[in-house]
């Protein structure tokens, strides 16, 4: 298998005492070697539930992988018993949650808290541990004197490049970031990911980056895919998103973007909300706020089919016409 990552056909669902959640259907994803991703989607679509299925966190019960597979490193995940997932987690796939600053124990110093990550993974001796724990403080550019305060001591930018040094401790393959930068300020905000373009190039880590952010996906991804509503909708590279839009609820999404260029007196919401995933319409998902929807829309669901390379698009009446003029 060529793909670093690969998965196919994953049904995802919760369920719930009030009924059964459908998070993810049929969703089809591949990531190669090095590769950074974006994956994109409004509130609920499934974005968090992928990157757990791929961990295989999905708290269980309600959750459950009822159909799909997820090969990584050729190795099946939906099949692998926890003793493999432990081996896997940490060492091949790391993983930064949201609300990364709760994440770091407050009564450990950061220098432990490294060293703690690769001594459990790795099984060195602790003195080997510590060394790698203050390279790693390095790599993210906090001197190696501060190893020994306490998450308290830093600020919220210097917490979160602690908390990538600790999803990075063990040279992963593949980092998945589940929005990363949200809870800091724009300017620190660019400096941690600067940082993670300056690392990836570095350690050549392939990445999931979860955002709702499409300025970021310009910045720091070369191919991303947009959820909705638990499927696939469009995925290919930066250009066929940004430039090649196929999907119109990708062209909602661009068209949502302040462009510096315009007299913008407000800005472009997608009318409407996302169906709940608790009972899914028949037909295409999108239909409700589709302004290219047809009778056929809402009564067959269309499938993910390829156009052209990588560009893949799940609509029966795919727009082109020459996408959103934002990002590169
Ligand atoms: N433990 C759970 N129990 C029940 N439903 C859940 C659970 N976890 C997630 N869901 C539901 O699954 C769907 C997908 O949620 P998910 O958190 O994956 O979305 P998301 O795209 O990551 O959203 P956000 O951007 O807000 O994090 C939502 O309808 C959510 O309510």
């Amino acid at each position: 298998m060529d793909n670093l990552l690969e998965i196919k056909g994953l049904r995802v669902a919760f369920h719930t005492d009030d009924g059964t959640v459908h998070a993810l259907n049929d969703v089809d994803l591949e990531l190669g070697d090095g590769e950074t991703l974006g994956l994109v989607g409004e509130t609920g679509a499934g974005k968090t539930t992928l990157a757990r299925s791929i961990m295989r966190l999905i708290p269980s019960p309600p959750g459950v992988i009822e159909a799909g597979e997820i090969f990584f490193e050729g190795r099946d995940l939906v099949g692998a018993d926890i003793s493999e997932m432990l081996g896997i987690r940490g060492n091949r796939i790391s993983m930064i949650f949201q609300d990364p600053m709760s994440a770091l124990n407050p009564v450990i110093t950061i220098g432990d808290q490294i060293a703690e990550v690769i001594g459990v993974h790795q099984k060195v001796s602790h003195k080997e541990a510590w060394e790698r724990a203050l390279l790693m403080l390095g790599t993210v550019g906090i001197s190696a004197d501060r190893a020994g305060d306490y998450p308290h001591q830093f600020s919220g930018g210097m917490k979160q490049r602690v908390v990538i040094a600790i999803a990075l401790a063990c040279n992963p393959t593949l980092l998945i970031a589940d929005e990363p930068t949200t809870a800091l300020d724009v300017t620190i905000q660019a400096q941690v990911l600067e940082m993670m373009a300056d690392l990836k190039k570095k350690l050549g880590t392939a990445t999931i980056l979860i955002t709702h952010d499409l300025g970021i996906v310009a910045q720091m991804c070369e191919n991303v895919a947009i959820l909705y509503a638990g499927e696939i909708v469009e995925a290919g590279t930066v250009h066929d998103i940004f430039k090649r839009t196929l999907h119109p609820y990708t062209e909602g999404l661009l068209a949502a973007i302040p462009k510096i260029n315009e007299n913008v007196t407000r800005l472009r919401p997608i009318d409407g909300l996302m169906p709940d995933p608790m009972a899914l319409p028949e037909g295409c998902a999108f239909r409700e706020r589709c302004t290219y929807a047809t009778d056929l829309c809402r009564t067959a669901r269309p499938a993910l089919s390829v156009t052209e390379g990588r560009h893949k698009v799940r609509c029966f009446h795919p727009i082109l016409k020459g996408g959103a003029s934002y990002g590169q």
